[in-house]
Order: structure tokens, then sequence, then C-alpha cells
């Protein structure tokens, strides 16, 4: 059973600390074991990575078969029923329409000094994605890392995705076709991380590494992290949906459980203005866990880090939220959009009873590759921007530099970095004597 906690009882606060800093991506002692599989693969390159994927996805490749071939990948998609296949499309276009209007504009422009001044956005050049596989397989986050690098302008796009015993989704593979990305590993974890962060004889490092991943893949990217570059830690999911008690605690239960399915390290809570509401909602979880195909899965994350929390109000529910900064927000209430006024912490954020966070998942155009373990207090969910950056710009023109360029002289001795000083005074005594 999970936690039933009421915030206005005694050892609350004990009880909730508790909650946040539940170690769901150390309850297994994932980065030792990470830190080794990162350096095997800076050793040994390809063999360690096929040597890896025959320990952890019981498939054994070689260096020839560690990609899909256009033939195989022809194949697969030709798999795929028309139902899929529209499916896929529709999501696809939806998601393309949301983020081609997150692509910000360049600036340049002219201050008082007469400094032209501004900046260019640019797209990274190579992109590494990530796409889940172990215990599910993820044709929806083919797309939702794909599309905005497309959008960004991304050259060169690969992307690593496991197929334990060798079995792969055609579903991933077409969603690839149709994001434009051909280069496809069939390799997960740390090892695929490593693989593109440092290369192997096969696979060329990439700049950027995006994508959700379990414990072991959110490791892994922290630990590259400066030898490239990455999104940020999406790791095993979480929900925490606010609800009043005028909601079908069936629909709640459900809503839980869509996240605690996907791993046993996921997180599902509810926090409610009802007592009774609660208890319906923690008895229709577990009417559902006896049928659910994933129950073993789902049945875990919700016995080990599920909670009810019962508040007085909704201001209450509000502030708890944001100590937890969820990346997916269920705010099941009368009033949703007077509530998301008060939500300052939160990956994505569903408002009203007919938003399920399921539909987030797929196709309603937001990304679903969302920062997870608290990290919603300092990022956002992937977007385009995280496969752009940013080139500052500046010319000065002899006034301008005559106007600001004994400041930066003086900036400059007070640092004593002569040089500093003496290649602003060159130019500034050239145009003292052209007076
Ligand atoms: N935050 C998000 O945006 C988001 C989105 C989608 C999915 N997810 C999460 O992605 C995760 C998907 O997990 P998954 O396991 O199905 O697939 P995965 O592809 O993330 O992990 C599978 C890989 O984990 C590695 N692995 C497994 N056990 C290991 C061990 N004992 N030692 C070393 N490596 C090991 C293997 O290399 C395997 O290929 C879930 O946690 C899900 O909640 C998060
Ligand atoms: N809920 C996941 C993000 O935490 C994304 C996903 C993909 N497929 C189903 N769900
Ligand atoms: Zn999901």
């Amino acid at each position: 059973m999970p936690v039933f906690l009421n915030a206005n009882e005694p050892g609350f606060d004990t009880q909730f600390a508790a909650l946040l800093s539940a170690k769901r991506e150390d309850a297994v002692d994932v980065d030792d074991t990470v830190a080794a599989i990162i350096q095997d693969v800076r050793t040994r390159g390809d063999a360690a990575v096929i040597d890896l994927t025959s320990k952890f996805d019981k498939l054994d490749l070689t260096p020839e078969t560690l990609a899909f071939t256009p033939a195989e990948i022809a194949a697969e998609c030709a798999r795929v029923s028309d139902a899929d296949r529209a499916a896929l499309h529709l999501a696809a276009d939806r998601i393309r329409a949301y983020h081609s209007r997150q692509m910000p504009d360049d600036q340049r422009w002219t201050d008082d000094a007469g400094a032209s001044l501004g900046w260019r956005w640019g797209p990274v050049s190579a992109a590494g994605l990530y796409v889940p596989g172990g215990q599910a397989s993820y044709p929806s986050s083919v797309l939702m890392n794909a599309i905005p690098a497309q959008v960004a302008g991304v050259a060169r796009l690969v992307i690593c995705a496991p197929t334990p015993h060798g079995v792969s989704n055609p579903l991933v593979l077409l969603a690839a076709q149709i994001a434009g990305v051909d280069t496809i590993y069939r390799i997960g974890g740390a090892q695929a991380i490593a693989a593109m962060a440092y290369g192997t004889e096969t696979i060329t490092p990439v700049d950027k590494i995006t994508g959700p991943g379990n414990a072991y893949v959110a490791a892994a990217k922290r630990r590259v992290f400066g030898r490239v570059g990455i999104d940020m830690i999406a790791g095993p999911s979480e929900i925490l949906v606010i609800a009043d008690a005028d909601n079908d605690p069936d629909w709640i239960a459900l809503d839980l459980l869509s996240q605690a399915e996907h791993d046993e390290s996921a997180q599902s809570i509810l926090i409610t203005t009802s007592a009774p509401f609660g208890q319906k909602v923690a008895e229709a979880v577990a009417a559902r866990l006896t049928t659910l195909e994933r129950r073993a899965i789902a049945g875990a994350s919700w016995r080990d880090y599920g909670a009810v929390i019962v508040v007085d109000d909704l201001a209450q529910a509000a502030a708890l939220s944001n100590r937890i900064a969820p990346e997916h927000l269920e705010l099941c209430v009368a009033d949703p959009e007077a509530l998301l006024h008060q939500i300052t912490h939160a990956g994505a954020v569903f408002l009203g009873q007919w938003t399920p966070e399921a539909i987030g998942d797929y196709i309603g155009g937001p990304n679903h590759v969302l920062p997870t373990a608290r990290s919603a207090r300092f990022s956002s969910g992937l977007s385009v921007m995280d496969f752009i950056k940013r080139t500052t710009i500046a010319r000065m023109t002899p006034g301008a530099l005559r106007a600001i360029g004994p400041a930066a002289e003086r900036l400059a001795i007070s640092e004593s970095l002569q040089a500093h000083g003496l290649s602003l005074r060159a130019r500034l005594d050239r145009l003292n004597a052209g007076e």
C-alpha cells in the first residue's frame, strides 16, 4: 500500500521530506556500474558495445549489424498497419506544428554608443537521440526527439534504441523514417550513451545527446555531460495529480498507473482535498492492478514510491506540488486555469479532467521528454532550444570604440591584464592621432 499522508497531521514534514528524497534512481547502485561501462566503451569501442549488448539485451551483434540496414528498415516499416501508420503521422504533424513555434529569432540592433550588437541562433551539427527500449519500446520518443532536432536544422541525427532479444518494434523504425532519421543503432543503456559521446570504430561521436531512459541511461548522460551536451535528466517517469472530490476515482487511478507502469522506479502521487476521495482512488488503483498487464512493474512502483496526500485546500496542494517539481502535473479541479497560476515548478501541466497525461505522451503536441527527479526546478522539457545554440555578435565603429573603449581599458587595468588594456589603447591612440 502506498503512503497515505495528511498534510496537517504531526510528522507530515518529515514524511514529505522522505518522499521527496526517495532515491529512486539509486534504488540499485547504478552509478558505479555506469562509470565502468563508459570506461569500457572508451577503451574497447565496438567490442565493448557488442559485449554489453549481449550481456544486457541478450542480443549478439557484430560491427556490421550494430545499425539497421536500409533493407531491414524498409521491411520493418512495411509491417506497420495503416491505422498505426496514420496515428504516427498525426502525432508527427501535431508535434511538428507545436515545435515549429519554438524557433527563436536572431536579433541585431545599434545601441546609443553606435555599437552594433546582437545574437544569432544555429543548430548543433550532430545529435544522438536515445529512444528507450528495455521494458517497453517507444516509437513516440522517436518523434519527440527527432522532430525538434529537425525543426532546429541539425544536419546529422542518429538514434540508439535497444532491441532486447533482437525484437524490434516496427513503429520505432517507421517513426524514424517519418522524422527523417536513417541511422538507427540497436543498442541501449549506458553503452549507447558512451558510444554516442566518445565514438567507436563504427559510431561517429555526436555533439549533443537527448532523450529519456531508465536510471542507467540517466546516470550515463550525467557522466558524459561536458564531453557532449545533454538535454536534461529525463529518468524514470513521474506523475502528480491534484484532484478535488469531483472526479471519477477510476480515471485518476488509471492516470497514476499510466506512469507507474513505465518502471518500478517511477513515481505516482495524488494530492487531494478529500480524504474519502483519496481512499477511493487507492482502492481503484488496487483493483486495476489485479488485471493490468504490467502489474508487476506498476505495483512495485506504487507500493514503493506512490503516495496519497490529503490537504486542506488547493493552495496547500500547489505549495506541496511546487516542492516536488513533478515531471507531469495533472490539475483535475473545477478551475484548473486558476490553480495553474500557483504552479511554479513542473515539467508539463495538464489542465482539467479531460486532459489525461497520456494524451501528452503521444499526440497533444508538447514534448514528452521531460525533467524528472525534481529537476523541473531548473530545467524544461525537450524543445527546439535544446538543439540550437546562440552566438553573440558585436561590431564597433570608430565612434563606438571611442565612446566605450576607455571604460574597458580602465577595467582591464583593474584586473592587471595589461595586454587587454593595450589592445584597446592601441586603437584609441590611433583614433586620437587621427583627430
Ligand atoms: N522522463 C521522460 O521524459 C521519459 C520518457 C519516456 C520514458 N521514460 C523512462 O524511460 C525508462 C525506460 O526504461 P527501460 O528500462 O524500458 O529502457 P531503457 O532503454 O532506458 O533501458 C534499457 C537498457 O538499460 C540497461 N540496463 C538494464 N539493466 C541493467 C543493469 N543491471 N546494468 C547495466 N545496464 C542495465 C541495458 O543496457 C538496456 O539496454 C523508464 O524509466 C521510463 O519511465 C522517461
Ligand atoms: N510518460 C513518458 C514520459 O515520462 C513518455 C511516454 C512515452 N510513451 C508513453 N509514455
Ligand atoms: Zn508515459
